[in-house]
């Protein structure tokens, strides 16, 4: 299974540790193709490696996304390319589980919120998560999607 994991890198960085937990867990499920939004040396300027510069970036992320089977979103720190991630993988009809925690103080924008459902039932989930239930909530999610 292609797992195109999304947490906010320009957005902002303070949330790195958790993408790493997630990101570590999901590893027992798939291959996490997009593993270097986890990386402590990413910082919130962005990768700036790719000698194309942001349009490599743009055409690796959405070639991926493409070949993913599932999109799991930190969306806890609002991040544009996040949300952008969200809306191209909404398009292309694949299932996608966003992570919120609310003991952040933040209020997750409607646009994400808002779309729970609209790709039928469990396509589209948005869990509301502390940071010791993550792995739990991915135990969850992943055995039932093996089941299906
Ligand atoms: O350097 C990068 N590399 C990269 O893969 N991305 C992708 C993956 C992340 O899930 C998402 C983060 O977007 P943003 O940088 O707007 O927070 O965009 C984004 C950047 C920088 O915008």
């Amino acid at each position: 299974m292609n797992i195109y994991f999304c947490g906010s890198i320009r957005g902002g960085r303070q949330d790195v540790k958790i993408y790493q937990k997630i990101v570590k867990k999901l590893q027992n499920y798939g291959q996490v193709l997009t593993e270097h939004v986890t990386h402590d040396d990413i910082s919130e300027k962005g990768e700036n490696a790719l000698p194309e510069g942001d349009a490599a970036i743009y055409d690796r992320d959405m070639e991926w996304l493409t070949q993913s089977d599932v999109v799991v979103a930190e969306v806890t720190q609002p991040s544009f390319g996040v949300g952008y991630e969200i809306g191209q993988a909404m398009a292309m009809k694949k299932r996608i589980l966003c992570l919120f925690r609310p003991s952040s103080g933040k209020v997750l924008s409607a646009m994400i919120r808002g779309a729970e459902g609209k790709l039928g039932s469990s396509h589209f989930q948005v869990l509301d998560y502390a940071e010791e239930e993550v792995e739990g909530i991915l135990e969850n999610y992943f055995g039932e999607l093996t089941k299906n």
